[in-house]
């Protein structure tokens, strides 16, 4: 089995579970948050740094590393590990949210879909076949199946027969994986925002025997009250031996309410996007840096982090970086609100531990600002 997922404990007081994804690079404790290094890269960020801060797998796309530098280059290289020098483990998007999302899409058919590049606009085409082909190159220790996500909004036919396509090419994607042993291939759910199609893809990816699944099709501008109704009637019906990775959520409300609901696995491009415009993720709330107000504030972004930015720098300092336009800056705030991140995940996963998540998600909506 190319992952082994290991559960060791279910919440007394919600869905959440506490466990343990083993990877032919190392070991991953859920719930669990992947910082998102699209190009071979977590912005801002080192290896070396993002070990400091615990962080215990990093994704990278499909989409983006054939368009650049090429996938058959970074196997050259000996694989997406040894080219970004990363020996934890990796997860791999299939490209096809990306190219409904960035690329100039031209056209989806059974097929596949057409489209240009973002990068320099000539035409392209991936397909199940070789979106699993880049993956294969790439080498990541979970790659994701290549699938459809349907917009949002939008009409009860198009999601029906988007999913069911959906499925097909999970198929191919299945008959295309060349190394299942040590790549683990999970399948992905579909099924928008309606209950009957969401089982219906749900009954369908589950008759593949894989060993994980995401529920895909959200945060793609739903309402969360929406998101989190979607997971109440979905995350119960997946196996509760395999991890679940709910696709690119990771507001702190979010994570905690995505946990309650049964998920193991999150990733989000937030922490490190709006730290690169000077938005830390502070215990207190948001801190927008660049604000006159921060100009002589000789306080630590967050009073309560323990983190390298907190301990070594204050607000005022920071400030100056973003207005003089210094790399420092981006790095700096990156740096802070990924710790955020994994150590909120941390916290949770101790609060599982101890039957106490509720408890913890009421303390910190209060300290944070949110209304339950
Ligand atoms: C590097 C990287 C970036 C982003 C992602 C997740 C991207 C992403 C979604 N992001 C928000 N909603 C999303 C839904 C889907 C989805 O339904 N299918 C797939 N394949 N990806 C999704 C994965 C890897």
């Amino acid at each position: 089995m190319a992952i082994k997922y290991e559960l060791i404990k279910v919440c007394k007081q919600s869905g959440a579970r506490l466990g343990k994804i083993h990877t032919p690079h190392g070991v991953i404790e859920t719930p669990i948050f992947m910082p998102v290094g699209t190009q071979a890269t977590v912005k801002a960020m080192t290896p070396e740094e993002l070990k400091k801060i615990e962080a215990q797998i990093i994704l990278s796309n499909t989409y983006h590393l054939y368009l650049r530098p090429g996938h058959k280059l970074v196997e050259k290289a000996g694989g997406l590990h040894k080219f970004m020098n990363w020996d934890k483990p990796i997860l791999t998007d299939s490209g096809g949210f990306q190219v409904f999302s960035l690329g100039d899409l031209r056209k989806i058919s059974e097929e596949g879909v057409e489209f240009r590049s973002h990068i320099d606009g000539s035409k392209h085409f991936l397909s199940p076949e070789k979106a699993i082909e880049i993956e294969n190159s790439l080498g990541a220790d979970i790659i994701m199946a290549f699938d459809e996500c349907a917009p949002y909004p939008a009409d009860r036919q198009y999601v029906k027969n988007s999913l069911e396509r959906t499925t097909r090419w999970l198929k191919r994607c299945i008959d295309a994986h060349k190394y299942p042993e040590r790549q683990a291939l999970f399948g992905i759910i579909q099924g928008g925002m309606y209950k009957d199609l969401r089982h219906q893809s749900l009954n369908e990816i589950l008759s593949f025997d894989l060993p994980g699944y995401a529920v895909g099709g959200l945060s793609v501008g739903e309402p969360k009250d929406l998101m989190y109704e979607v997971l109440e009637y979905t995350t119960p019906l997946m196996p509760k031996d395999k991890p679940r990775y709910l696709m690119g959520v990771g507001s702190p409300d979010c994570l905690i309410e995505g946990v309650i609901r049964g998920i193991d696995m999150f990733d989000c491009v937030h922490p490190t996007r709006i730290g690169r415009n000077g938005t830390a993720m502070t215990s207190i709330g948001r801190v927008v840096i660049k604000n006159a107000k921060y100009a002589e504030d000789f306080m630590p972004l967050d009073p309560n982090c323990d983190c390298y930015t907190c301990k070594s720098y204050s607000r005022a300092y920071i400030r100056h970086l973003f207005k003089a336009g210094e790399i420092l800056a981006s790095r700096l705030v990156t740096y802070h609100n990924l710790h955020f991140l994994l150590n909120l995940m941390k916290e949770i996963r101790q609060a599982i531990m101890e039957d106490r998540l509720l408890d913890y998600r009421r303390e910190f909506f209060q300290k944070y600002g949110y209304t339950l």
